[in-house]
This record gives structure tokens, sequence and C-alpha cells, in this order.
């Protein structure tokens, strides 16, 4: 019982303690500024992402050919972005001073529209052939692509949001998000590319493999 109202009483402290941070906080011009810039950059580039996304896959694919899938949003994702939104409150509340750092937000803006840009002249370039999807079945439409950005790197779609991921990390100077997001994104592709190039040897035989000898896969450390 003892021990209850013990427990009971340092938590209500340290709501009043974070309650009274935050209420300092969102009086002051950092909360006010800092945060409203970068949670409006943070929700447009989100919501930019997905809905180019959605609407590109239904102009090369048909509406009846796409699902709500092509959102590109899994619980995993919600996931890793309620955690780094978590991340921005706490920080932005206990160390205000940490979101201050101005070339660093804007270092990752730059990598936010780099990635962007780079991603959707993947999703442009390669047209009917990019699916979100991994096709296990060659089909009609499906053409190699190595021309435009696939003349530099294999892999372009996963480069540009590999940079696009880690960006949004890094405008919001979310340092354990930003790791994590590195993290976690590569080994996706990590895993994800050698399943999807093991198809794409089996659908056009030398012709991928000369390809794959000559240009890098896009992702760091993955050949
Ligand atoms: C989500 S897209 C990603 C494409 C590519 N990995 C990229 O990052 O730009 C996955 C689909 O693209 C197809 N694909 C990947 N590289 C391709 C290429 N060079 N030419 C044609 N189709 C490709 C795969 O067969 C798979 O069905």
């Amino acid at each position: 019982m003892l021990f209850l109202k013990q427990f009971w009483g340092d938590l209500d402290f340290h709501i009043q303690v974070l309650l009274t941070a935050y209420t300092a906080a969102s009086k002051s011009e950092i909360f006010s500024y800092t945060a409203c810039r970068q949670l409006s950059q943070m929700i447009l580039a989100v919501s930019f992402f997905h809905i180019s996304e959605y609407i590109l896959a239904i102009l090369f694919h048909g509406h009846s050919n796409v699902t709500p899938r092509s959102l590109l949003i899994s619980k995993y994702y919600l996931l890793a972005m309620f955690f780094s939104f978590l991340e921005y409150f706490v920080e932005i509340v206990l160390l205000p001073g940490l979101k201050e750092y101005w070339w660093i937000s804007n270092v990752g803006l730059v990598m936010v529209i780099v990635g962007e840009i780079i991603r959707k002249m993947a999703v442009i370039t390669a047209g009917k052939s990019f699916t979100h999807l991994i096709k296990i079945y060659h089909e009609e439409q499906h053409k190699l692509i190595t021309h435009g950005v696939y003349r530099f790197v294999r892999h372009p779609g996963y480069s540009g949001f590999l940079i696009w991921a880690v960006g949004t990390q890094i405008m919001l100077c979310n340092p354990v998000s930003t790791v994590g997001f590195a993290v976690v994104v590569w080994h996706f592709f990590y895993k994800r590319i050698p399943y999807e190039e093991y198809f794409l040897r089996q659908f056009f035989g030398s012709q991928y493999e000369e390809y794959a000898q000559r240009i890098p896969s896009g992702v760091p450390f993955v050949k």
C-alpha cells in the first residue's frame, strides 16, 4: 500500500515536471516557431510522399489494379512514425536546444527533397515495370529497365526512399530515430534486394546478369 502511494506520488511529480516544461516551452518562441516549422515540413513531406505514390500507381497500373497497399503504410511504418513523433515531443520539451540546429534540420530537408525526386524519377522511368509488390511471375508488360536513373544504380527507388526516410529524422533533429530509421530501412532493403533480383534473373537471364555486373545497387553495402 505504502509502495503504491509512493509510486503514484512519484508519477504525479514527474507528470507535473513535464507539464511545467511543456507549458514553458509552448509559451516560448522556440516551441511556437521551431516546432511549427519542423512539424509542418514533416507532415507535408509524409503526405506528399504517400499521396504521390498512390496517384502514380493509379496512373501506371489503372484504378482497378491498385489497392490501399500502394499507400505504402504498414503497421511497422506507423509504429516507426509514432516513435519518431514521440521522440520529437519529448526532446522539444526536455531538450529544446537540440531542435535549434537549423543547419542540421536543413540538411535533412534537402535529403527529403532529393530522396523524393530520386524515388519519383525511378517510379516514372520504370512505369509499368515498377510495382509495389515484387513480381514473382513474369508478365508481358514487365520490361527490363536500364535507362534513365537506372543507368546509375539498379535500385533508385530504394536509394531514394532510404535518403528520404533518414532525411525526415535529420530534419526533425531526432538523433535516436535517425539511427533507428537508417538501420531498419537499410536492413529491409538488404533482405529485399537479393529476393527481388532472384526473380529478375529468372525473367531476364543474362541480360540482368550483365546489368548487375556493371551497375551498383544504390544501397550502401549491398552488392
Ligand atoms: C518496388 S519496385 C522497385 C524497383 C527497383 N528495385 C527500384 O528500387 O527502383 C519492385 C518491382 O520492380 C521490378 N524491378 C526492379 N528493378 C527492375 C528493372 N531494372 N527493370 C524492370 N523491373 C524492375 C521488380 O521485379 C519488382 O517487381
